[in-house]
């Protein structure tokens, strides 16, 4: 019997407060290149075909979201938690009678609006039916050294990887891994929950203009990407 075509969706976890950007408001709304960060993501996944719907998880009195969200293909959750990990899985809960077991959640960070349908169509086509699912990440191409106390030492990069989003999971395995997870310091990912269950997923090699806009030097960096053609 044919199997039914494999559903995708967008999880996008908006709910942060941008401390490490310092601009006194959540980084999510900054400008860039003309519209909110939020906007850049949320359009990205709203012009690949793959995507069914985009959800996007904000905290609970969120007073700028309604004048961001576009017209359609994107539901609003108002359900952010203290940290990463509680935001999507409080995203993940608030979806449990919407979404099928082996419907497909790519979970993607508000922080990375260098995203493009490029990207999506990607990692969906090289993590295909993978058992356990599939990640952008970039291998490492720096010297890598780890500074504790007054010693520093050079680590191996052989089989280094920064991990990026958009990080895709079917929804069960993705809510029971998340459900599992206890410490927000040690699963900063939505991989990381997955792993502890023993599971390997796939990295796909994504791009650098998928960086996380982190610190006030990364905006001119990702402004650069998405005025390029
Ligand atoms: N409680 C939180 C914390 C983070 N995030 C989201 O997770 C993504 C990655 O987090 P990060 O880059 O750390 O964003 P912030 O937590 O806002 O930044 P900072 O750590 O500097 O405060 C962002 O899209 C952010 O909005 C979230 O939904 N809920
Ligand atoms: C999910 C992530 O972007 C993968 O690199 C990263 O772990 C988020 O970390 P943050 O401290 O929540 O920005």
């Amino acid at each position: 019997m044919n199997q039914p075509a494999p559903r995708y969706f967008a999880l996008v976890p908006a709910a942060g407060v941008g401390a490490r950007m310092g601009a006194g408001s959540p980084k999510q709304y900054l400008p860039i290149g003309g519209k909110p960060m939020l906007r850049h993501t949320l359009d990205a996944f709203r012009s690949s075909p793959l995507i069914a719907h985009t959800f996007v998880v904000v905290s609970v009195d969120d007073p700028v979201i309604d004048t961001v969200v576009p017209p359609d293909g994107v539901t609003v959750l108002r359900c952010g938690g203290a940290s990463r990990l509680e935001s999507v899985r409080n995203g993940m809960w608030a979806l449990e009678n919407q979404l099928h077991a082996g419907d497909w959640v790519l979970v993607h960070d508000a922080a990375r609006p260098g995203l493009n349908a490029e990207l999506i169509e990607k990692l969906i086509g090289e993590t295909g039916e993978h058992p356990v699912g599939g990640l952008l990440a970039l291998p490492v191409v720096d010297t890598v050294k780890r500074a504790i106390n007054d010693e520093v030492a050079t680590l191996s990069r052989d089989g280094l990887w920064l991990a990026q989003t958009p990080q895709m999971f079917r929804f069960r395995l993705l809510a029971d891994a998340l459900e599992a997870a206890t410490d927000p310091s040690t699963i900063t990912d939505d991989a990381s929950a997955v792993e502890a269950l023993g599971l390997a997923p796939k990295l796909v090699e994504g791009h650098p203009r998928n960086l996380k806009v982190t610190l006030p030097s990364d905006i001119k960096i990702v402004e650069m990407y998405l005025a390029a053609p």
